[in-house]
């Protein structure tokens, strides 16, 4: 018995990774569910809800769950879903259930049903009294996931709603007012946005956070943190130098401009410099008076020589739109930072989006933090196990599968250079495709996707492409991936959450396409994540289907090249084929990755350090924002500044919420318009702490000894300004006549998402110290 006991344990600590949580708690509880199962089934429907509804009054306003609570709630879900889905949860489902409910990021693999595991916790959560939103990646699934999993929570007496971008205010509002509210990650955020603009009480849809469960919590709690939501306003047109584009469009790399090895920066050569000066009518780029036309120039060679069309970007219906890069998607709402944006279109000549000022922003990281309490699922959390803990204080819990997974992961096979490398994939591709089994390639780009397809094309090997070009068709190229014989070529948007299965969408050769072995999935190239080469294996191997999964990669791949150059010495490649079976050289593509995943974090890690600040002082600033909105502050202190003009405008209005709306309306203009002065103001200093790093000053004292004094100012100032708009504003019948003195707010507002802005802080610097530091350890 104890040598049973202690091999358990054993086996335990294999499966249970390390930097995971013990799943022992929750595994004794099971029984328990599973006992209270015939008496539940015995219930109507009326009286599920009605049990369900006591255990809301024993646990309303606990401020976590007991273990018999736990039991409860995954009992009641487990019939709610059998009855209302027709599907019982299975064991490992309720297990991620009572992680979420723990607060914890579960890891279950694609195709285990974590929509029904989130949603048991999110009435959990609900039935404990708490708000629960339903964090998803895209509005698509915000909708779906609600609609699909309403009966369920509807039976266990719990409110359900989602947010879409075409709903209206008050449709939001009554979304939010819902016990649980689905909602993708930037429409929840650009809510937060809107409502901190109002001047009205009455027009705030949400109301405080409480509990976020983050679907795919890896992409949003990590890869997409640091993005920001950025509310814009105002009118004004993006006026992109197209002459400069023209210049720069003629510049040469090598001779008239360089760039670094990871393709960051860009930078003119003294010829380059001379002929841009030569072009503009003899300008001096690098006095004074030339200083605008210099930072044009940069941001047009950025555009010209680091961003790739097809690779960063695509050009459709005349717009540039721009790759999200670990999804391979269009990344929708997306933008760079205003400059660098109107650089890319004048490169591409269409038609300049509009601009506008900055009004509010907020990232993803802080979005969440918003939360009390956040738990999260995705197929890939181990991975950045560490990041969760870092950022988000977080654990991970690693559910086992329901069935077995038995994809055979191949050892990855390594060649001197691309095109050998390209040889061996096109090899292997015909040598499977002749088995019948279906293939899937996942490439690192679209331009790289389109290549492979020509080229298979010739070699009379027809394959499917899948990418951010024909996302449209997505669905119904998946559906019939997994047929017999199918070759698909994807970029990384194959990657989640799409269901690729054996035999194609109606299912009749599902038995034989897995005779035969299942699907083959094939990655050109390892990518700088290892999340994201787990990913596309994962599509092969569902739910207990057979399948396999290979990596091929070249020594000079761009992630080698950029993360881990110098490769050791006396690896030899065979001379026909290229390929390398030294174990050093799988070392260093092993390296490279980590390198690239170190860098990653490091940048992370920076920008946090700067939001940070300008986090707590919008936290700060909104505390007062909201005294002003709720209160008749506003009121009360321009009464004291301007006794007379008050006493004018009150006999005026007649009407003391009428006056104090005025007020307050005035007050708020002026505090908005200081924190979007002030925004602009802290990207003005942290661009120029870039040269001040090199006078070697620390950058973040620098930045914070900048931020810290002037935000100090922004409530006073803007009382006085409120004082002095009373007093100059003339008394109407309704009011002030705010639009003569200029206090008028941007009559139109947009919202999109920041891409990664390469200009930012102390970027190379961290690169660089990064690799370094990577390199000296591993020596
Ligand atoms: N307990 C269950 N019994 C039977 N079928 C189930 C059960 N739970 C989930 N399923 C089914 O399994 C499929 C996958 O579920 P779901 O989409 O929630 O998986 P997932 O974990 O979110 O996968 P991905 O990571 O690919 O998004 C669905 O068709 C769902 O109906």
């Amino acid at each position: 018995m104890a040598l049973i006991s202690r091999v358990g344990k054993r086996l335990r600590r294999i499966i249970q990774r390390p930097g995971s949580v013990e799943l022992t708690r929750y595994e004794a509880l099971l029984p328990a569910v599973e006992k209270l199962e015939p008496e539940l089934e015995k219930l109507e429907d009326a009286e599920l809800t009605e049990r369900a509804g006591k255990l809301r009054d024993a646990i309303g306003g606990a401020a976590s769950f007991t273990d018999s609570q736990l039991i409860e709630i995954c009992a009641l879900g487990r019939e709610a879903a059998r009855r209302k889905l027709g599907e019982r949860a299975f064991d490992v489902q309720l297990l991620g259930t009572m992680g979420l409910l723990t607060g914890h990021v579960v890891q279950m693999e694609t195709g285990e049903g974590k929509t029904l595991a989130g949603a048991l916790a999110g009435a959990g959560y609900a039935l404990r009294g708490r708000r629960v939103h339903v964090v998803t990646v895209n509005d698509y699934l915000a909708r779906r996931d609600a609609e699909w999993m309403g009966p369920v929570y509807d039976l266990l007496g719990v409110t359900v709603g989602w947010i879409e971008p075409a709903h209206s205010k008050e449709e939001r509002k009554e979304a939010y007012g819902k016990e649980v509210t689905y909602g993708a990650v930037a429409e929840i955020g650009f809510d937060v946005l809107r409502d901190r603009l109002v001047t009205n009480a009455d027009d705030l849809v949400q109301k405080a956070p409480e509990v976020a469960i983050v679907d795919e919590a890896d992409s949003v709690l990590v890869d997409e943190a640091r993005v920001p939501l950025v509310m814009a306003g105002s009118i004004d047109h993006n006026d992109a130098d197209e002459e400069v584009a023209k210049i720069v469009r003629r510049l040469r790399l090598g001779l008239h401009y360089e760039t670094d090895s990871e393709g960051r920066n860009a930078w003119l050569t003294s010829a380059g410099a001379s002929v841009v000066e030569k072009s503009l009518g003899g300008v001096d780029l690098y006095d004074e008076s030339g200083s605008d036309r210099l930072a044009a120039v940069n941001v047009a060679l950025h555009a010209h020589a680091l961003l790739t069309r097809d690779v960063d970007y695509l050009v459709r219906d005349g717009k540039v739109q721009l790759i999200n890069a670990a999804r391979g998607r269009v990344a929708e709402l997306q933008r760079w930072p205003d400059g660098l944006q109107a650089a890319v279109e004048a490169k591409e000549q269409v038609t300049a989006t509009d601009r506008g000022e900055i009004l509010d922003s907020i990232t993803v990281q802080a979005l969440l933090a918003r939360y009390p309490e956040v738990a999260g699922m995705t197929g890939t959390a181990v991975a950045v196990a560490e990041q969760l803990r870092e950022f988000y204080k977080l654990e991970v819990a690693v559910i086992p599968p329901n069935t077995p997974n038995v994809r055979e992961d191949q050892q990855d096979r390594v060649f001197a250079s691309p095109s050998q490398k390209l040889r061996a994939i096109e090899e292997e591709i015909r040598t499977v495709h002749e088995t019948g089994r279906p293939i899937l390639v996942g490439t690192q780009d679209v331009a790289e996707s389109e290549e492979l397809a020509e080229k298979l094309a010739k070699a009379e090997l027809p394959c499917v492409v899948l990418n951010a070009r024909n996302d449209a068709e997505e669905a119904a190229i998946i559906a019939e991936a997994g047929k017999k014989g199918a070759v698909t070529v994807s970029t990384q948007m194959a990657g989640r959450g799409t269901d690729i299965r054996l035999g194609g969408s109606d299912g009749t050769t599902r038995e034989e396409v897995a005779e035969l072995g299942g699907l083959h999935v094939i990655g050109t190239a390892r990518y700088p994540s290892s999340r994201l080469d787990g990913q596309l294996r994962g599509r092969s191997g569902r739910q207990g289907d057979p399948g396999s999964a290979i990596f091929f990669a070249s020594l000079n791949d761009d992630l080698v090249l950029s993360n881990a150059p110098d490769l050791p010495d006396g690896i030899d490649a065979d001379t026909e084929t290229g390929e390398i079976t030294d174990p050093a050289a799988h070392r260093q593509l092993n390296h490279a990755q980590r390198v690239a995943e170190g860098v990653d974090l490091e940048i992370h890690r920076n920008t946090w350090r700067y939001t940070r600040l300008i986090e707590r002082q919008r936290a700060e600033l909104l505390e007062h924002r909201d005294k002003v909105l709720h209160t008749g502050l506003a009121a009360e202190e321009l009464e004291k500044a301007q006794p007379e003009k008050f006493a004018e405008l009150k006999e005026k209005l007649d009407d003391s919420d009428r006056l104090e709306q005025v007020c307050r309306e005035v007050r708020l203009f002026h505090l908005d318009q200081l924190w979007s002065d002030h925004l602009a103001y802290l990207t003005d200093v942290r661009e120029s702490i870039h040269l001040r790093a090199l006078a070697r000053e620390t950058p973040l004292d620098e930045f914070h000894r900048a931020a810290i004094p002037e935000f100090h100012k922004i409530i006073a100032e803007s009382a006085s300004r409120a004082a002095k708009t009373l007093e100059e504003a003339e008394i109407t019948d309704d009011g002030l006549d705010l639009e003569e003195v200029g206090v008028r707010r941007a009559n139109t507002t947009w919202t999109y998402l920041v891409h990664d802005n390469p200009f930012d802080s102390d970027f190379e610097q961290t690169v660089k110290k990064v690799r370094s530091m990577m390199r000296m350890k591993k020596s």
